[in-house]
């Protein structure tokens, strides 16, 4: 039996439902190996982030070689990295060890505002990071902050996205989680723009959503799934995390990682 692998390079988040954490139950949901690089530790619950903690630059690239050179990786993503020096050190391995199934995930700000990578840091994802992507999956925010726009509608999604591409990566995904009205996510990958329709849930445990989405896209990236398929089984694993979502703590509540494959049992 060949097993699938996939690595995630991003911060830890203690409360369980976003970073490391809500990837590697992502993967395993999906049934494929998770393996992962920690780039930040946060003190984070669903009340907020209450301290972030960043791990020296040796101690990222010696997980990255420990897991690539011995284990292998089908599929990679990045999450939170915090800082431009370890963008460019991640960049800089993707290049070594030829990384095509690259997933970023331009992780920002959280939710509760906490700045999870520093301003200054914004220049080195689009110049080291995004070129390298096969998939790159802003929010809303991060979009336009990566594009300078207000974005209020569809269209104007489709208008970021078309710009996020120049950047350099195959195909751009624009969350429409942060919208009113439905969950559209847009697709553009040079040559075709694509809708992506889900029901709007009403409902505030949305904490790490946009982790899973872009940790489900991997995994199936690591399967040998074409992006678009990726795309489309990340929105149904999202859309049912987030539908069956855990009132857990007194804030944000986490999706639920097991919704997807409990209903694929059914
Ligand atoms: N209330 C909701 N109902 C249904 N789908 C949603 C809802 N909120 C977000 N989504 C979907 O979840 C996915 C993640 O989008 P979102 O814009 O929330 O990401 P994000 O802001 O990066 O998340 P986070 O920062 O919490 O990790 C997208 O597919 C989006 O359409
Ligand atoms: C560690 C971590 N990564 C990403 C996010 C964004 O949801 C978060 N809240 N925490």
């Amino acid at each position: 039996m060949t097993i699938a692998r996939a690595l995630t390079i991003a911060g830890s988040d203690s409360g369980g439902g976003a970073g490391i954490q809500a990837d590697l139950k992502t993967f395993t949901v999906l049934n494929v190996y998770g393996m992962s690089a920690l780039t930040a530790i946060t003190a984070q619950n669903t009340l907020g982030v209450h301290g972030i903690y960043n791990l020296p630059m040796e101690a990222v690239e010696k997980q990255i070689d420990a897991v690539i050179t011995d284990i292998g990786v089908d599929a990679v993503k990045t999450g939170m990295l915090s800082q431009a020096s370890i963008i460019e050190l991640v960049s800089a391995k993707v290049k070594q060890y030829r990384l095509s199934n690259l997933v970023v995930d331009p992780v920002m700000v959280a939710k509760g505002g906490a700045r999870l990578l520093e301003q200054s840091a914004q220049d080195a994802l689009i110049t080291h990071l995004l070129p390298l992507a096969a998939v790159v999956t802003p929010n809303i925010p991060e979009a336009e902050v990566l594009t300078g726009m207000t974005i209020r509608n569809v269209k104007e999604m489709r208008e970021a996205a078309n710009r996020i591409r120049e950047f350099g990566p195959q195909t751009v995904v624009v969350k429409g989680g942060h919208l009113s009205g439905e969950a559209v996510d847009v697709i553009y990958d040079g040559s075709t723009f694509r809708e992506l329709q889900g029901a709007r849930v009403d409902t505030r445990n949305t904490h790490g959503t946009g982790c899973t989405f872009s940790a489900a896209i991997t995994a199936e990236l690591a399967k040998g799934a074409k992006v678009t398929d990726a795309i489309a089984v990340a929105k149904q694993f999202i859309t049912c995390a987030i539908e069956d979502s855990l009132e857990l703590g007194g804030g944000h509540g986490p999706t639920n990682h097991w919704a997807y494959g409990k209903r694929r049992q059914i």
